[in-house]
């Protein structure tokens, strides 16, 4: 087979003008977004159909992508969302005998743009120096004045609301026949993970768009509410800040998720900062102040929760700690049964310590306290 690297020469070119040079997979082209890195070891197929990466380019800092090629199951929405991605070797080869194809076959087929055969030790030391940036990748085109002309044009992620491009367009039924909770989650760009954990817990899930009104969704008579992970900026989302205010007025239990987990605090008059690198990864360690726990977690957030807002609210206890940045994991409101964390206990990919919190929902929702 011919080597892609000597055929194909793609460049990546950051907002701060540092360019890396490398060679093409995926589709040939240019893409521009966010560049972020994940240290996840595995999971990429995971990471790629996450939502809640729509509109980011993906560094993805383990050493080989691609060798275990791409299978149906692994996804978690119905395609890849990343905007493009970054790695170092990359394999066409595959060596899981069930896989459907190869990643660059996948990659090719819904258009993602990417470039392998770069430093990515060297991009990552650099982007957690710089802070978060946008960055555009390209195989087509090499004059660097047109693709700075091109970049300057690609908004910053700050600001951006995104969830509402990557939600269903109409409510439907998981775990139809289950006969526990109704559960009303909504959609902000949901991981299929997320609504499996719900659904083997017995809970009957509708799943509605980002905008719905609570008046809507409470037609269904729900018996708690779900607000799912998703990509953009809490801070530009007010419509679903007064649905989660709503939900919480009706004093039924509610959890959310990353995204889920900011939109709490904002509604609980806690605000939200742009963090420097963010965190994504499988290996980051937090520590449950409630039961003394620490677990190693699943992450993937740009954003966080104020600290100091969380200590001088009345009404929002502080319940999980980072253990790396003490940044908040996870809040719970005192005066209402509502909780949520900052990382992803659904995991998919990473590891499956926390998963806890979906029995600790169900207990809550039976009229059972959180975290005893
Ligand atoms: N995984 C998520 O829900 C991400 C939430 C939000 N978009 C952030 O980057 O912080």
């Amino acid at each position: 087979m011919k080597s892609r690297a000597l055929e194909h020469p793609a460049i990546l070119l950051l907002e701060d003008g540092t360019l890396w040079h490398g060679y093409a997979i995926g589709k040939t082209g240019t893409t521009t977004g966010e560049i972020c890195f994940n240290t996840g070891m595995t999971g990429y197929q995971e990471i790629y159909t996450d939502p809640s990466y729509y509109g980011q380019i993906i560094v993805n800092t383990t050493a080989h992508i691609g060798n275990y090629g791409v299978i149906a199951e692994d996804e978690e929405s119905a395609v890849p969302q990343i905007r493009g991605m970054v790695c170092n070797a990359f394999s066409e080869f595959y060596s899981r005998k069930l896989a459907d194809g190869s990643l660059q076959e996948y990659l090719e087929k819904h258009g993602i743009v990417g470039i392998a055969g770069v430093d990515t030790r060297a991009l990552v030391t650099h982007i957690r120096h710089k802070g978060a940036m946008n960055a555009i990748i390209s195989s087509e085109e090499f004059d660097i004045d047109k693709l700075k002309m091109q970049l300057a044009e690609t908004p910053s992620m700050k600001g951006l609301e995104l969830a509402s491009k990557v939600s269903t367009k109409e409510p439907y039924l998981v775990g139809e026949g289950n006969t526990g909770p109704k559960i009303a989650a909504l959609d902000l760009g949901v991981k299929r993970n997320i609504l499996r954990h719900l659904e083997k817990r017995g809970a009957l899930i509708k799943v509605f768009p980002a905008k719905t009104s609570l008046e809507e969704i409470e037609a269904w008579h729900p018996d708690a509410y779900f607000i799912s992970n998703g990509p953009g900026d809490p801070a530009a989302m007010p419509y679903a800040v007064t649905t989660v205010q709503k939900m919480l007025d009706t004093g039924k239990p509610l959890f959310g998720i990353c995204l889920g987990h900011q939109l709490l605090a904002l509604a609980s008059g806690i605000g939200t900062h742009k963090m420097h690198n963010g965190h994504r990864g499988l290996n980051h360690p937090v520590k449950n102040l409630i039961t003394g726990r620490c677990e190693v977690t699943s992450q993937n957030h740009g954003f966080g929760v104020n600290r100091e807002d969380v200590e001088k609210s009345k009404i929002v206890e502080i319940t999980h700690v980072n253990l790396n940045d003490g940044s908040i994991e996870g809040i719970r409101r005192k005066d209402c049964p509502a909780f949520s964390v900052q990382y992803h206990p659904e995991a998919s990919p990473g590891p499956h310590d926390a998963t806890y919190l979906f029995d600790e929902f169900m207990k809550l929702i039976e009229g059972g306290s959180l975290y005893v």
